[in-house]
């Protein structure tokens, strides 16, 4: 399947055909992260994460978000261990943002907003035959998120920013080959983790979130690029792609684990 919003568009259409009970509300993404709430487990493991570029095949602009693409038929770029019960493998990556930098990411920490956050969108093939079905699955993807910050130019996403220009109106696409997203992990292992949900219609409930302790860093010229990107397709009247983050929503009966002591 191309993409996220093919995805959605497919469990759209399943969901119209075999009705699935639309979210209760009781595991909603994202969530403000309050450190002092989360419980420190320490079995949870560092996450396992094991990419290979050479699965990158895509830049595309949905009209949500930018995501790049990547070849899913087999568990070549995966991530395991942490939270994960099984193996998940790595389908697209894509970030939120604002429209100023004091706001932008959709989890928060102690209310704390990051400027940008990047998903690590992995689906279950153990449970699941192909990312469509994943959305549609408890527990059937697992997302990593990671927050960026301003400050320092992230020389290896310079690629990745350099090539926007080519998809700045919704539905345009690019080749995109040889990135590794593991440049985008930071260096230390902490992470929160949670159950929760698509941040995006049709906000299924069927996420693992594992999302990284620290940011990342990038440059103010960085996120300024995210930002020149429309939501709207050539000939529509522009509207500039910012601010497509989803608010916090309530946790509920959930815990927040954490491997920070
Ligand atoms: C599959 C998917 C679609 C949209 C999203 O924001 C996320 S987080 C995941
Ligand atoms: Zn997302």
């Amino acid at each position: 399947l191309a993409c996220c919003t093919q995805n959605i568009n497919k469990a759209k259409q399943q969901e119209r055909q075999n009705p699935v009970p639309v979210p209760s509300g009781v595991r909603q993404s994202p969530i403000d992260i309050s450190t002092d709430d989360s419980v420190y487990d320490p079995q949870l493991k560092p996450l396992k994460i094991s990419y290979d570029p050479s699965n990158c095949l895509l830049l595309r602009n949905n009209g949500y978000f930018f995501q790049v693409e990547f070849e899913d038929s087999k568990d070549s770029s995966v991530i395991s261990s942490g939270p994960l019960k099984n193996q998940y493998r790595l389908k697209q990556f894509h970030f939120h943002w604002g429209s100023k930098s004091d706001r932008g990411s959709e989890h928060t920490v102690n209310n704390q907003v990051y400027p940008a956050e990047l998903h690590l969108v992995h689906w279950n093939p153990v449970k699941c035959n192909n990312s469509g079905e994943a959305i549609l699955s408890e527990n059937g993807l697992a997302v990593v998120g990671v927050f960026l910050k301003l400050g320092k130019r992230h020389d290896s996403l310079q690629k990745l920013v350099d090539a926007l220009p080519a998809v700045k109106h919704k539905d345009a696409a690019v080749d995109f080959f040889n990135f590794d997203p593991a440049c985008m992990i930071p260096p230390c292992s902490d992470y929160w983790t949670y159950p929760g949900s698509l941040t995006a219609p049709p906000l299924t409930e069927c996420v693992t979130w594992v999302i990284m302790k620290d940011p990342i860093e990038v440059s103010p010229d960085q996120l300024a690029m995210f930002r020149s990107l429309f939501y709207t397709s050539v000939g529509e009247k522009q509207k500039n792609m910012v601010d497509n983050y989803r608010p916090v929503q309530p946790l509920m009966k959930r815990t927040v684990y954490s491997t920070i002591p």
